[in-house]
């Protein structure tokens, strides 16, 4: 036996961390506790290799010491040849080479600052290789994936730029976005992640992600992240990755393009093929090649002709050029996105159900801004930090940013029309537009929602409210609203007309809880003008 009872509690921990979801804050923080607690009472020489990468923290910097100093100690054991090691310990072994090796180079971010640069050569492989080298000179049968460095490193590459892509596309540190981010992980490296190393890592362009959502709630942020952390393979000769990173994701709005275009669009076209089509055309399914990925957005206001295509897409993998009859076979990733309700279209005849069910393996729901405020209503100040930085640019300095922020603040908090429990039906595209408004005219008048309704030019809420009324009537008698905004607006309206929750809820003959969650004070307070 190889490793004492305690080294194998302590290194199935270790494996357990390193094969978790970084985006899990809970089964991080239960592994983490339970290691932290761990002594294994081997002195952890002082390492003659620098760290390459400084560690994030001290959690990382002990725990990395103290599987070095096991590592140094296992050596010495395999080598004096007195132990019997099984396949399970070589793996346990394997698991604590990998381990460190990422630990040390890839833990703090270094490598992959900068996504558009990564074409160029990678220094850093020369000290991974020689890390590596070093714990795997031991007299036992490694597996395939530590005696392909280049390989290791590539998938260790790919592992810390999606954590870095997620990280910083994807802002917010509320329960639904902690989910958000869990669930986006698992689309890149699936729960086995031993498995991705040596075999799934060249079949997930084979999973298609559904992303669902509401309008402006980060779909295509997430679908950005999953296409951008793909695997390339890394060329130990040239220190370089056998492609660049960038360039690798096709998004395509289904509703921007003009119908008879779709499908040339999409798929391409042969001279010949309509009133137009003067020479061959490469669609986007064409232009993406392995390890890239086609993004369809509003999937919902697919046409059925596109839709049969589609389906041949994901089923066969292959697809026609329009007004061809040889298929064209299809290397990429599929990622499509929709805030429509697939099943509501199903229902009606304008979805297919078999392609909902080629689409429904890997399916992601992005949260709206109300369930992160309602989560964690002390996010909004770095939501709004964030949607400032954006607003003013990389050259702005933290300043302007600071300013901005707490103007934008003060308005949300100050103006009736928005206040603390604001819904935000635009999401975050909404709060964007709130601090770009606050930015530049220094305050946000947010869109009432018969305007959404009625798909109306937006008006400024002012000029709307003296007919909140009107608006309310006209819309019921047109039939436009919900059940559930025409509920919202009554008790809104009644509430504006009693002032207090006890007496609308005796007006409306409903539970006072009932009443109160019905209540929208934005609608209150344009009633009441
Ligand atoms: N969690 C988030 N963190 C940072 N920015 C976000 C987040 N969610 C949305 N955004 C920003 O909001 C805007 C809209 O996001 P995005 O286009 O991804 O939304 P969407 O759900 O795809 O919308 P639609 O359904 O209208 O296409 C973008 O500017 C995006 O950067």
């Amino acid at each position: 036996m190889l490793f004492t009872p305690l080294e194998r509690d302590f290194v199935d921990l270790v494996r357990q961390l390193a094969y978790s979801n970084p985006f899990d804050p809970d089964e991080q923080a239960r592994i983490r506790q339970k290691l932290d607690s761990f002594d294994l009472g081997l002195q952890a020489e002082e390492s003659k290799r620098p760290a390459v990468v400084s560690p994030p923290d001290e959690f990382t910097t002990i725990y990395s010491r103290r599987i070095e100093a096991l590592l140094v100690e296992l050596g010495k054991r395999v080598r004096c040849g007195q132990h019997d090691v099984s396949p399970t310990e070589v793996e346990r072994y394997e698991d604590l080479v990998i381990t460190v090796l990422h630990l040390r180079h890839f833990a703090a971010g270094r490598v992959v600052a900068d996504v558009r640069q990564a074409n160029q050569r990678i220094s850093q492989y020369a000290d991974y290789l020689r890390d590596l080298k070093e714990w795997t000179k031991v007299p036992l049968r490694l597996g395939w994936f530590l005696q392909r460095p280049e390989h290791s490193f590539a998938v260790y590459f790919q592992y810390q730029l999606a954590i870095q892509l997620i990280h910083t596309l994807i802002q917010g540190n509320s329960r639904p976005i902690a989910r958000l981010k869990a669930a986006t992980w698992h689309s890149i490296f699936p729960r086995e992640l031993r498995l991705y190393g040596v075999l799934l890592y060249e079949r997930m362009h084979e999973v298609t992600t559904l992303i669902l959502g509401p309008s402006g709630t980060g779909k295509e942020l997430v679908a950005t992240a999953i296409g951008l952390a793909r695997f390339v393979p890394f060329d130990p000769k040239r220190e370089r990755f056998t492609e660049p990173l960038s360039g690798a994701f096709h998004p395509i709005n289904l509703s921007a393009l003009p119908r008879d275009l779709i499908e040339s669009e999409m798929f391409g076209h042969v001279a010949g093929a309509f009133t137009g089509a003067t020479k061959d055309r490469e669609g986007w399914f064409e232009k993406c090649r392995l390890g890239h990925t086609v993004f369809l957005d509003e999937l919902g206001e697919m046409d059925e002709s596109v839709q049969v295509r589609l389906l041949r897409v994901l089923q066969n993998r292959e697809f026609y050029r329009v007004g061809e009859t040889e298929p064209r076979g299809f290397a990429g990733r599929v990622i499509a996105a929709t805030n429509r309700d697939l099943s509501q279209l199903i229902a009606d005849g304008r979805f297919r159900e078999d392609l909902y069910f080629r689409l429904c393996s890997d399916i992601i729901r992005t949260p709206t801004l109300r369930e992160q405020l309602d989560d964690s209503p002390e996010e909004l100040p770095a939501l709004v930090a964030h949607a400032a930085g954006r607003c003013l640019g990389d050259k702005a300095h933290g300043e302007f940013i600071e300013r901005l922020t707490k103007e934008t603040l003060a308005c949300i908090e100050m103006s009736p029309a928005i206040g603390p429990s604001y819904n935000w039906p635009g999401n975050f595209r909404e709060l964007e537009q709130c601090v770009r408004s606050v930015m530049v005219r220094g305050e946000y008048h947010p869109p009432t929602m018969a305007s959404f309704a009625k798909k109306e030019t937006l008006l400024p809420s002012p000029s709307v409210s003296t007919t909140a009324l009107d608006q309310f009537l006209h819309a019921v008698r047109n039939g436009t609203l919900s059940l559930e905004e025409l509920l919202t607006r009554y008790c809104s309206l009644i509430q504006s007309r009693t002032g207090n929750v006890a007496e609308t809820t005796r007006r409306l003959k409903k539970h006072r809880l009932t009443v109160q969650g019905r209540i929208d004070p934005n609608w209150v307070e344009q009633f009441r003008q």
